[in-house]
């Protein structure tokens, strides 16, 4: 193998071969990034051009390979101001052509530095192009990424992929939920209470809330409805997060509990999915996902077209074209991604309560759909009034 060798490449990069195998038994090699080692997860990929440190936090990526569909990243290096949570949640990381120097004002230091101080195994000098095209083909599927020691072996390494969990079936939020409820302030005066249940929730998103005057009680994936109601909530929301949702029963049967009351409810991503199966709609796997940050979706209610982060692999199945009855009365479909015409929102018309699939708090992404928070501003003020 000939590795290209840069004239300010580290000694590591020059002298560490990496192999990522996909479970369909196509490899390609490259150079360890990041922590030199072995990783598994789902491989998917991201067309974000921007905001990797927003995407490398998402608690939603958890035991995914994120594959960086922009050539050029860590140009920015990294900073402690970006992030959505308190680590990288990545299960890895693939990029073509990592910066060799990070420059910006707000840089404390290189994307490579803090991928191995979290110990996320990554690999460059891929084709990422010829991958994404791959997995668009095939589907998302699961991948390992070998470096170091782990090379030692290399007839193994497929069997080793074969073995990893699946994405189908995992029921993951626990596993990067908060353990404990805490408070973010409203800023300025204080309007309404949300209790918030955390289910991987980025850290924008109560931020969005706090702007418009909320008092934001985030609360683990395991909130009983008791403990819901105990923060005296004005509005109920449900976050982003990782897995299958076809796991959250839980959740689903918290939210139910909301909706019989009619306390206003709003939901993203995992939060839309849990909506779906609340009101009676399946779930199910896309074949490759929506990821990044310049996704076309359509606001059914005013017409209007939004560019959109996202980023998600499963969607809710419910009928475009008719109002569906619920237990929870009338519902439809709100929002519609143009790439695909799949489910991107979900609204009830007799009670206060509606979902999206993608990400209002847009961190990283445009800001057209911050108008949704608003909505939800909107919803716990007509319930007072
Ligand atoms: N960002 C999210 O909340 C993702 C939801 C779910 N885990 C999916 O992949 O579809």
């Amino acid at each position: 193998m000939t590795i290209s060798n840069p004239g300010h490449a580290s000694k590591r990069e020059r002298v560490s071969p990496a192999v990522l195998v996909l479970e369909d038994g196509r490899a390609f090699r490259g150079r360890a990034y990041g922590a030199v080692g072995e990783t598994f997860g789902e491989a998917v990929f991201s067309t974000g051009m921007t905001g990797y440190q927003e995407t490398l936090t998402d608690p939603s990526y958890h035991r995914q390979v994120v594959v960086m569909t922009a050539p050029h990243v860590g140009n920015t290096g990294v900073n402690d101001e970006d992030p959505e949570s308190k680590r990288i949640w990545v299960a890895g990381y693939v990029v073509r052509d990592p910066a060799r120097v990070p420059s910006n004002w707000r840089s404390q230091r290189s994307l490579d530095e803090e991928l191995t101080t979290q110990g996320v195994v990554g690999i460059s000098g891929i084709d990422t192009r010829a991958l994404t095209r791959h997995l668009r083909e095939r589907g998302a599927m699961r991948v390992g990424i070998f470096s170091g020691n782990a090379l030692a072996d290399e007839g193994t390494l497929l069997a080793r992929v074969r073995q990893a969990p699946e994405m189908s079936g995992a029921d993951l939020s626990a596993e990067v939920a908060t353990k404990e409820a805490y408070v973010v302030p409203a800023i300025g005066t204080k309007k309404f209470t949300v209790a918030a249940v955390d289910l991987g929730i980025k850290g924008m998103t109560p931020q969005r809330m706090a702007e418009r005057g909320i008092e934001v009680h985030v609360l683990p994936a395991t909130a009983t409805l008791e403990q819901v109601y105990a923060v005296k909530p004005d509005g109920v929301f449900f976050s982003n997060g990782p897995g299958d949702p076809s796991t959250a029963d839980h959740p689903v049967s918290v939210m139910q509990g909301v909706l019989e009351r009619g306390t206003p409810l709003f939901g993203i991503c995992f939060g839309n999915q849990i909506l779906g199966r609340a009101l009676g709609f399946g779930t199910y796997k896309l074949k490759y996902g929506h990821r990044g940050i310049n996704q076309p979706v359509q606001d059914r209610s005013t017409g209007k077209v939004e560019v959109t982060a996202h980023n998600h692999g499963f969607a809710v199945d419910a009928p475009l074209d008719k109002v569906s009855d619920t237990a929870y009365g009338r519902a439809e479909v709100s929002h519609v991604c143009l790439n695909d015409q799949v489910v991107e929102g979900l609204q009830l018309l007799d009670r206060p309560a509606f979902s999206v699939q993608y990400h209002p708090e847009a961190a990283a992404g445009p800001h057209d759909a911050a108008y949704l928070f608003d909505r939800f501003v909107s919803l716990m003020e007509g319930q007072r009034a």
